[in-house]
This record gives C-alpha cells, sequence and structure tokens, in this order.
C-alpha cells in the first residue's frame, strides 16, 4: 500500500496543491507530479482533454493523468469555456467580470474534467471524471493567489471561491467533484 503512483501531468501548482488536499491521505495511490506546458489544442471540453491526456502520455512514454479547466459563461453559450486561461491572461478577473456588462445573466459553470490515460499509443484509451459547479459572475473579491477565484461565487453562497477557506471551496468545487469520481475510479481498480 501507498507505493503505487500515478503521475499528474500539470503546470499549474495550485491545482496540484488542490489535488493532493482534496485526494488526501486515505487515497491509496501517490501522486506524483510531472510539470510540462502541454500544448492544448481547440475544441469541445471532452476533446480538449483527451488531447492533453494523449500528448502528455505520449511524450513521457508511461500512464498518466492531466486535468483541464473551464469557466463558462451561460449568456455567452459557455465562452470562454477552455479557453478561459487566455482570456484571464489578457483581460484579468476585472476583465472577465466586465465581459458580462450588458448581459443580465450572470449565471456560470466552473467545469474540471480529469482525464487518465492507461496507455502511451495514439489509439490509446482515454477515462474523462467530470464535475461542475454553479455559481455567478461578480466583482472581484477575495484572494488573488488561484486564476479566476475571486470573481466566481458558487450557488447558494454569498462569497467567492477567493473569499471562503480552502477547505470549503475544496468540498464544493468543480476539482472536488471530479475527483471525486477519479477516487472512487481508482478505488474499485485497487479491489
Ligand atoms: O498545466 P495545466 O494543468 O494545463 O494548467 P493550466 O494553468 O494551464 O490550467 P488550464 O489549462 O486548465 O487552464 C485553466 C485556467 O483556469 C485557472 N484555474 C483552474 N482551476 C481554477 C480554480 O479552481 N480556481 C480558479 N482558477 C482556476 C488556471 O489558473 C488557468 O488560468
Ligand atoms: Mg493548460
Amino acid at each position: 500500500m501507498g507505493h503505487k503512483t500515478l503521475t499528474f501531468v500539470t503546470g499549474n501548482v495550485k491545482k496540484l496543491e488542490e489535488v493532493r488536499a482534496i485526494l488526501g491521505h486515505d487515497f491509496p495511490f501517490e501522486v506524483v507530479n510531472h510539470k510540462l506546458d502541454l500544448p492544448e489544442l481547440q475544441g469541445e471540453i471532452d476533446e480538449v482533454s483527451i488531447k492533453k491526456c494523449q500528448e502528455a502520455a505520449s511524450y513521457l512514454r508511461k500512464p498518466v493523468f492531466i486535468e483541464d479547466t473551464s469557466l463558462c459563461f451561460n449568456a455567452l453559450s459557455g465562452l470562454p469555456g477552455p479557453y478561459i486561461k487566455w482570456f484571464l491572461d489578457k483581460i484579468k478577473p476585472e476583465g472577465l467580470h466586465k465581459m458580462l456588462t450588458g448581459w443580465e445573466d450572470k449565471s456560470a459553470e466552473a467545469v474540471c474534467t480529469f482525464a487518465y490515460c492507461s496507455g502511451f499509443g495514439d489509439s490509446s484509451e482515454v477515462v474523462l471524471f467530470q464535475g461542475i459547479t454553479k455559481g455567478t459572475i461578480v466583482s472581484p473579491r477575495g484572494s488573488r493567489d488561484f486564476g479566476w477565484d475571486c470573481i466566481f461565487q458558487p450557488e447558494g453562497y454569498d462569497k467567492t471561491y477567493g473569499e471562503l477557506p480552502k477547505e470549503e471551496k475544496n468540498k464544493i468545487s468543480h476539482r472536488y467533484k471530479a475527483l471525486d469520481k477519479l477516487r472512487n475510479h481508482f478505488l474499485k481498480i485497487e479491489l
């Protein structure tokens, strides 16, 4: 027990921190990080995650998992979606909030998709584990240490992800919900 490892390919330290905190010590696999900035193709959420995983597995020539996060504005039919990273880099949280000026509907979905590839050939099958948390895009409030946390207020809360204590975010987040599915999958394999 505890010696089996799973390789998580991500260049984002905050993601890695949350993945480790959410899976916790009871998870019977050790999560080992491999830092790589992977090319991300355009497309729908599932497609982007599958390709990203296949890229990582064939580059490292071993089974790996990756994660891709989207922030989807309902008024904009799901955009920026998987392109949120580039929007955030260029226009910052303030700009993202301003994008919805002129739209009454400020609702959004945070979507986290983990993808696991057990082989590394071109045709290797990829399994997906997805979690969605609904919320509202608000003017920035709270911590700015992780992406768009300061503008996303989850449904049923009066605080943004950036204002909630980490442990609270990790109980309701898109990442928590996706990891719950991933955990069940690997616990079954373990039996
Ligand atoms: O190497 P990878 O794993 O791809 O890491 P990344 O930072 O490039 O991440 P994505 O491609 O998934 O892009 C998602 C963007 O959303 C941000 N993000 C991801 N999860 C978040 C969360 O839970 N809260 C706030 N921002 C988040 C992240 O910093 C990126 O700017
Ligand atoms: Mg990325």
